[in-house]
């Protein structure tokens, strides 16, 4: 397969380098910035991987699978990369957090060519083309030809790429996962540490304005993806990170919307009040580069 990769950062380098051990696949990097190699640290040892990379749009042809791994406020900037590789039988897969990997792109590309796919393991880019990817995780797809194809990309890899029945609800758990993680972007430290019953209350909170947006979306979230989220925030290390916390400290754009803006919006469509995902919203966007509200 001929597999294009939008965005060398966390996630497509770490995409970059599983691909790039299957020998019948011929894999792309389109960066901002040129890159020499790639070196993925994983659990268990380092991969590496010498994609070609291209720098400019203009050298880029329609392959089979795009692969968008780049932050959701920066999607407007790829379009010109989606002009050129994006023929009459390629599927783009959005590897984004989130519960619009659609919506994002149905301006830029037919619904049924955009696989949204949940990532649920932890990357961190540590230099271009150094990457670290702590867990193995597991990645997952909606059900269908075009999930079965993207699965089947990955033959061989030990992140656990499934499709899942219920997509929707997989992308919302993820969500309340992902809608927590505003409070360490915002004191910048692990939360364990630091775990007191108000910084409790004020996650569960989050989590569940979340979980109520979701369900009155038609998602099914169990109590038990609340607990485990507020578990794993009381276990955080002072060291544990996430990838909105490492744009603010990057001074990079943050995924506000995408991650807290749209369970307020969502929520106000059905009456459900999202104080605290409205104060994060908030927050965020007086904290971070003052540029840049996505
Ligand atoms: N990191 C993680 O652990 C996880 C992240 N996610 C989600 O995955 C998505 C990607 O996150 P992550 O990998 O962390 O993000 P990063 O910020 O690490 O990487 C984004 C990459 O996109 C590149 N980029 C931006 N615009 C363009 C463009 N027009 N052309 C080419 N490259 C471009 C950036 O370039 P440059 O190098 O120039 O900055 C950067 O390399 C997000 O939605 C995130 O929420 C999901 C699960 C886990
Ligand atoms: C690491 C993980 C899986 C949870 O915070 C994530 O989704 C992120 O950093 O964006």
């Amino acid at each position: 397969m001929n597999i294009a990769i939008i965005g060398p950062g966390a996630i497509g380098g770490t995409m970059a380098a599983w691909l790039g051990q299957n020998p019948d696949h011929a894999v792309t990097v389109c960066a901002r910035s040129p890159l020499d190699s790639i070196s993925l640290q994983t659990p268990d040892g380092t991969l590496t991987a010498t994609p070609t990379v291209l720098t400019d749009p203009a050298d880029a042809i329609p392959l089979d699978w795009v692969l968008v791994t780049i932050k959701t406020y920066d999607i407007a900037s790829a379009q010109t990369w989606l002009d050129r590789l994006v023929g009459p039988q390629t599927r783009v897969a959005v590897l984004q957090n989130g519960v619009e990997h659609i919506q994002r792109f149905a301006h830029l590309l037919p619904a049924e060519r955009i696989v949204p796919v949940v990532v649920d393991f932890p990357a961190s880019r540590l230099s271009p083309g150094r990457y670290a990817q702590g867990l193995y995780g597991s990645m997952a797809v909606p059900v269908g030809r075009n999930g079965d194809d993207f699965v089947a990309l990955f033959a061989g890899c030990r992140i656990a790429i499934a499709s899942d029945a219920d997509f929707q609800s997989r992308a919302w758990a993820k969500l309340c996962l992902n809608c927590a993680g505003a409070v360490p972007t915002l004191t910048q430290r692990g939360t364990g540490a630091v775990w007191t019953p108000e910084l409790e209350a004020l996650i569960r909170a989050l989590v569940e304005e979340c979980a109520a947006v979701a369900r009155a979306e038609g998602a099914t979230i169990a109590q038990s993806v609340i607990e485990s989220v507020v578990d794993a925030a009381r276990n955080a290390p002072p060291t544990s990170s996430n990838s909105m916390q490492a744009d603010r400290l990057a001074g990079r754009a943050m995924e506000i919307e995408a991650r807290n803006g749209v369970i307020v919006r969502l929520g106000a469509r059905h009456g459900i009040a999202t104080p605290m995902n409205a104060l994060m919203v908030t927050l965020l966007n007086a904290s971070g580069s003052p540029w840049v509200q996505t």
